[in-house]
């Protein structure tokens, strides 16, 4: 009953007061970010995925902003979008499996070798530590040294871990964004 009248609210307030924000959702495959996107979008999570082919996009409004989401493939063969991508939007969401150690070098070397790209300097960085329902998944912590995000001085950088398939922190996660709209 909350949810619906919530949602009446919400529709209600996009038709007078909406601001606006775009994002890119990067990330290596496998990390979770089109499940993000359907969480976000849908509220229900999915096992069986498939592996996003370039990229997709997706809006939602949600307590008076629309977001507009670009989630973009992970596989090498479409990092090299990720850049143009990134380009002017309001923020960076950088999706990690934060239950894959093998994984994670490589990721650390995407994010900072993307984030060295003077076109995207001071864009506000937000970092999920995706999968923390799966035992043995990194710490905000732990996420912090591994990913090197300490050594990120030139712009606004918040960390959370989330877990999709159990819905966990994906409040706080769209708080955040929503915070970093257009004003
Ligand atoms: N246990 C667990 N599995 C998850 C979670 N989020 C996503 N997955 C699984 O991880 C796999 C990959 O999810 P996707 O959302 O397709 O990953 P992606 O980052 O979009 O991958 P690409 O599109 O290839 O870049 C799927 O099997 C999901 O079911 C989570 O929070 N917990
Ligand atoms: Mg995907």
């Amino acid at each position: 009953m909350y949810k619906f009248f919530s949602q009446i609210v919400d529709w209600l307030r996009s038709f007078f007061f909406t601001r606006e924000m775009e994002l890119s959702l990067i990330g290596l495959q496998n990390a979770g970010k089109s499940s993000l996107v359907n969480v976000l979008t849908t509220g229900s999570f999915q096992q069986d995925m498939i592996p996003t082919v370039g990229f997709n996009m997706k809006k939602i409004t949600k307590g008076g902003v629309t977001i507009k989401m670009w989630d973009l493939g992970g596989q090498p063969r479409f990092r090299s979008l990720w850049e143009r991508y990134c380009r002017g939007v309001q923020a960076i969401v950088y999706v990690v499996d934060a239950a894959d150690y093998v994984s994670i070098e490589s990721s650390r070397t995407e994010l900072h070798g993307l984030l060295e790209k003077p076109s995207l300097r001071g864009t506000p960085l937000l970092v999920l530590g995706n999968k923390s329902d799966l035992p043995g998944s990194l710490s905000t912590q732990q996420l912090i040294e591994r990913m090197e995000l300490q050594a990120l001085l030139e712009r606004e950088v918040c960390v959370y871990n989330i877990s999709c398939k159990c819905q966990t922190n994906i409040d706080v996660t769209l708080e955040w964004l929503t915070k970093h709209a257009k004003s």
